[in-house]
């Protein structure tokens, strides 16, 4: 199937397993997938193992799925940056259209299978996610505005919602602060990198902060919302998935990710170009270390608090 997305005729080889992997972008997803299984995990309620180690399965399925399309709607931007160029579809070795097809009929196999294995809420909620991630941020946000990553972040900030549902049909207030921690760490997260990929998106014509206003402003807009995100994150820790341990976490990662974003903030670009970037590029690093032991330290809080009858702990 020919695609008005799909990059020149690159065609470099055949495409081999680890091709059709790299479509569902594992690296990436493999933290959303963690964030989802800790919602399903903390959840009250009783679902038997099985299930939960299907929902978390078909979760990364369409989250995998979403990587997918996003990789077939993208192709063009990808055929042009030097981070994703020798991706499959840019790279010739994948059809934007086989992309489009793995990814349509995974994310259909996810929702379906999560619908049936637990819920109509958390496959609705797994189904408006991918939907979010493909077109709402893909085809629509990427492209039109620099308030992309913001809007579009909330996509990420769904998964450990999903989970949550998966177990109870509904939503709570925790997997809501989940999500607004997300929510708020996915700008710098993404900025701080900006910064030191600087030239991908002016290249592609993608309208990211860095690009339309400057990485002065952008250092700014990482302290503002690593700032708001603080509050969230260790408010998190007075719910009932929180207690000491998250609490002692939450300050220790919050107080590192934020004097790392004050080091981002009063730097200039002459300084940064100096030390080629080793002040963002550590804070991108520390942002995955951050998001991760947010959520291990929800879980091992979770096995410290009695009170709360976690499916993985009476097993169903
Ligand atoms: C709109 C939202 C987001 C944007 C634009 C974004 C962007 C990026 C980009 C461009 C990279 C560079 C490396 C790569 O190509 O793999 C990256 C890395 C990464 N992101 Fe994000 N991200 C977003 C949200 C998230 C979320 C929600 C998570 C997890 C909960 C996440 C987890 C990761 C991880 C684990 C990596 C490292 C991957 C590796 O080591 O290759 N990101 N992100
Ligand atoms: C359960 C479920 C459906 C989860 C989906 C979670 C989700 C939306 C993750 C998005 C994270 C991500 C890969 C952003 C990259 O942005 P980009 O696509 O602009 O980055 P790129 O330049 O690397 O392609």
């Amino acid at each position: 199937m020919t695609d008005i997305n799909a990059p020149e005729a690159t065609a470099t080889g055949e495409a081999g397993f680890g091709d059709y992997v790299a479509l569902l972008k594992p690296r990436v997803m493999s933290l959303v997938v963690f964030t989802a299984a800790v919602g399903l995990l903390l959840a009250p309620g009783a679902l038997h193992p099985i299930e939960a180690l299907a929902a978390i399965i078909f979760i990364a399925l369409g989250a995998g799925a979403s990587g997918a399309l996003n990789m077939w709607w993208d192709a063009d931007i990808d055929a042009v940056m030097r981070r994703t160029m020798r991706r499959p579809v840019p790279s010739g070795r994948v059809e934007a259209g086989e992309a489009l097809g793995l990814g349509m009929a995974l994310s259909g196999i996810a929702v379906v299978m999560l619908w049936l294995t637990t819920n109509a809420v958390a496959a609705g909620l797994l189904a408006f996610t991918i939907f979010f991630y493909a077109v709402i941020y893909s085809m629509w946000l990427k492209r039109a505005t620099p308030q992309n990553i913001v809007i579009g972040g909330a996509a990420g900030a769904f998964p450990p919602v999903v989970g949550w549902a998966a177990v109870t049909g509904g939503l709570a207030l925790e997997p809501l602060l989940m999500f607004g921690l997300i929510f708020m760490w996915t700008p710098p997260h993404f900025w701080a990198l900006a910064l030191f990929l600087k030239d991908d998106y002016h290249t592609a014509r993608v309208p990211m902060l860095t690009v339309t206003h400057g990485r002065a402003a952008t250092r700014r807009h990482i302290l503002i919302y690593t700032a708001l995100l603080v509050p969230v994150a260790v408010g998190l820790g007075f719910t009932s998935v929180g207690g000491a341990i998250y609490l002692a976490a939450a300050v220790v990662l919050n107080a590192a990710f934020l004097l790392g974003a004050i080091a981002i903030a009063r730097r200039t670009e002459a300084q940064a170009e100096a030390d080629r970037y080793i002040v963002e590029k550590r804070v991108f690093r520390l942002s995955l270390w951050y998001l991760f032991a947010h959520f291990v330290a929800l879980l091992v809080q979770a096995a410290a608090n009695p009170w709360l009858p976690t499916p993985w702990i009476i097993g169903g």
